[in-house]
């Protein structure tokens, strides 16, 4: 398999202190997938994985290359700013801003900056999303006062609007109940299937290991211990 034929190929060490512990993660793989699912159980370091791949996280040695270009390379000093990969992130508990309405919210996947996009301003990318999700009718109201469904397809829809190479998703079903849970994955597979857009996600529910995983890594302890 050639280099450019990989989406992703991560090979990361990363140790983190935290109350007297401390965890290592060493994390490698390559896939050619264009959907691909790293599963494990809480505690393995699948958020310090994804966060590093992001580039919200530096590891402290190896690379990080999607599509053949170097994201990160420790001996080369080469480490893009998150903003620069290019990447939409889905946070697992969507990360939506309190104080901005929906609109806001969206906008805010545009901005280079801080800098909270006008309540009334549109621009067009942001309507297409919010046309795409349903959401125009809403775009006003904060997030207090959506549902979990209308809460994460705000969240898709600001990784969205920058048109990103990939997506990069943390648990993104672990906040909904089981019936919209399984509703949204639907949702989900037919954007990807739309777009089709490379995704990396991350989780531990086996069912969405089953759904979305074109290719399957297990990740242990801080280390991938299984593919498929
Ligand atoms: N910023 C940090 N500082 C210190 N330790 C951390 C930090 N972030 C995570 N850890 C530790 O690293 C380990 C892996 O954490 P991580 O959040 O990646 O796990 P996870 O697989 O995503 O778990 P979960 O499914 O519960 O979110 C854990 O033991 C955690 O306590």
């Amino acid at each position: 398999m050639s280099e450019e034929n990989n989406n992703f190929d991560v090979q990361i060490q990363r140790q983190v202190q935290g109350a007297g512990r401390s965890f290592m993660l060493d994390v490698s793989f390559q896939t050619a997938a264009r959907q691909t699912v790293i599963y494990g159980p809480s505690g393995a370091g699948k958020s310090l994985s994804l966060q590093a791949i992001a580039g919200l996280l530096q590891p402290d040695r190896g690379h990080i290359r999607f599509q053949g270009q170097t994201l990160f390379d420790s001996q080369a000093g080469i480490a893009l700013a998150a903003r620069r990969r290019g990447f939409g992130y889905l946070f697992q508990d969507y990360a939506l801003f309190p104080h901005l309405n929906l609109r806001q919210n969206v906008a805010f996947g545009l901005q280079r900056g801080l800098f909270n996009p006008g309540a009334r301003r549109t621009h067009p990318e942001v309507e297409h999303w919010l046309r795409r999700f349903e959401l125009s009718e809403l775009a006003g109201l904060h997030p207090h006062q959506l549902s979990g469904g209308q809460r994460q397809r705000t969240a898709l829809a600001r990784a969205l609007v920058s048109r990103p190479r990939a997506l990069l998703l943390d648990e993104p079903f672990a906040a909904l109940d089981p019936e919209l849970r399984e509703r949204m994955r639907e949702e989900l597979q037919g954007l990807l299937q739309e777009l089709q857009l490379p995704m990396l996600m991350i989780t531990h529910d086996p069912e969405d290991l089953e759904r979305f995983g074109q290719a399957r890594l297990e990740l242990r302890h801080g280390r991938i211990t299984q593919t498929r």
